[in-house]
């Protein structure tokens, strides 16, 4: 199907629809995964060492099968509609890709066999952008070089949506940036979308829309990185007499510091309204909040 009639076909349509995915290993369960990638939009998929993001990456491809649950990419019904669902996915998983004693040429040559929408006009030009040589073997070039090399394989399809198990991963922060431009440069075009996951939170806080965290196989939120950073705070309780505003339904984790109290907040807005004494409020980072909300679900 050619790409015009599928953007008009899918105009309203999420990108990526996983509802109530379930896998169950003898050790390790993802329960009832459900989430939704609108067009348009970066997510960054968070989730502690083992937390499930390879196997919900793993899931959505069809290269575990699911024990229960709807992947829909496009409105497309995974598995399915594999063969349409795939001409429309780049994937880029945690075991590498590419033929190692192969060149980027062979490589190229061999994939673009497989796609009616291959582009190798983009194909060139993003070569020569990340200065990656067509005649050196795969094995020859630098992790980064790999990693980059790995992308414009999964994007020279010109899929609607890229799906990346940690892309920035062991990479110096030059060539993590590169790749962190290649990725907004990808989602220009609004019926686009990606789904990364990552340990690096400062690179979600960069460059994703929507920021989804998973923890112990179970989607814990997902959410607009914007609301989720305007509604929580850090609150400053300076000198004394806080009593009623500790006992907010708004504040928790509140501890004594030398001068007063710290807590945090989860709705801002509603916490400033009813606030009495002398309080101040810092916007956490979102590697702060990634901390502070996996460590408050282990109390
Ligand atoms: N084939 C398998 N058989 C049994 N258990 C598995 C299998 N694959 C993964 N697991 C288990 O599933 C859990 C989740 O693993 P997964 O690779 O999805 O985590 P992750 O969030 O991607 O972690 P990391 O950030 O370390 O890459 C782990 O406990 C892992 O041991």
């Amino acid at each position: 199907m050619i790409n015009q009639q599928l953007d008009e076909m899918n105009a309203e349509q999420p990108l990526l629809e996983v509802r109530t995915l379930n896998k169950f290993y003898e050790d390790f369960q993802l329960r009832d995964v459900n989430f939704t990638l609108p067009a348009g939009t970066i997510m960054g998929f968070l989730g502690r060492n083992g937390a499930g993001k390879s196997t919900t990456m793993k899931a959505i491809m069809d290269l575990i099968k699911p024990d229960d649950g709807i992947i829909r990419i496009l409105g497309m019904s995974m598995p399915e509609e594999e063969v349409a669902v795939k001409e429309q996915v780049g994937y880029v998983g945690d075991t590498p890709l590419l033929n190692n004693a192969w060149t980027m040429e062979r490589t190229l040559t061999f994939a673009r066999h497989f796609y009616p929408n291959w582009d190798q006009a983009a194909v060139e030009r993003n070569l020569k952008r990340f200065e990656i040589p067509k005649d050196k073997k795969i094995s020859e070039l630098s992790k980064g070089m790999k990693v980059k090399a790995s992308l414009i394989v999964a994007m020279a399809h010109q899929p609607k949506l890229l799906l990346l198990d940690e892309p920035t991963s062991g990479l110096d922060p030059v060539v993590r940036g590169e790749v962190l431009e290649l990725l907004i440069d990808f989602v220009q075009d609004e019926s686009r979308g990606v789904l990364f996951s990552s340990h690096i939170t400062s690179d979600v806080e960069k460059i994703a829309d929507w920021v989804t965290v998973i923890d112990d196989g179970e989607i814990f939120f997902s959410e607009d990185k914007e609301s989720l950073l305007d509604r929580y705070r850090r609150i400053v309780l300076s000198g004394n007499g806080h009593e009623a505003t500790m006992n907010s339904p708004y504040l928790f984790n509140c501890q004594p510091t030398k001068g007063g109290y710290v807590g945090y907040t989860d709705h801002y807005d509603e916490f400033r309204k009813e606030a009495a004494g002398e309080w101040n409020s810092e916007r956490l980072t979102l590697e702060e909040l990634f901390v502070l909300l996996t460590g408050r679900k282990e109390e």
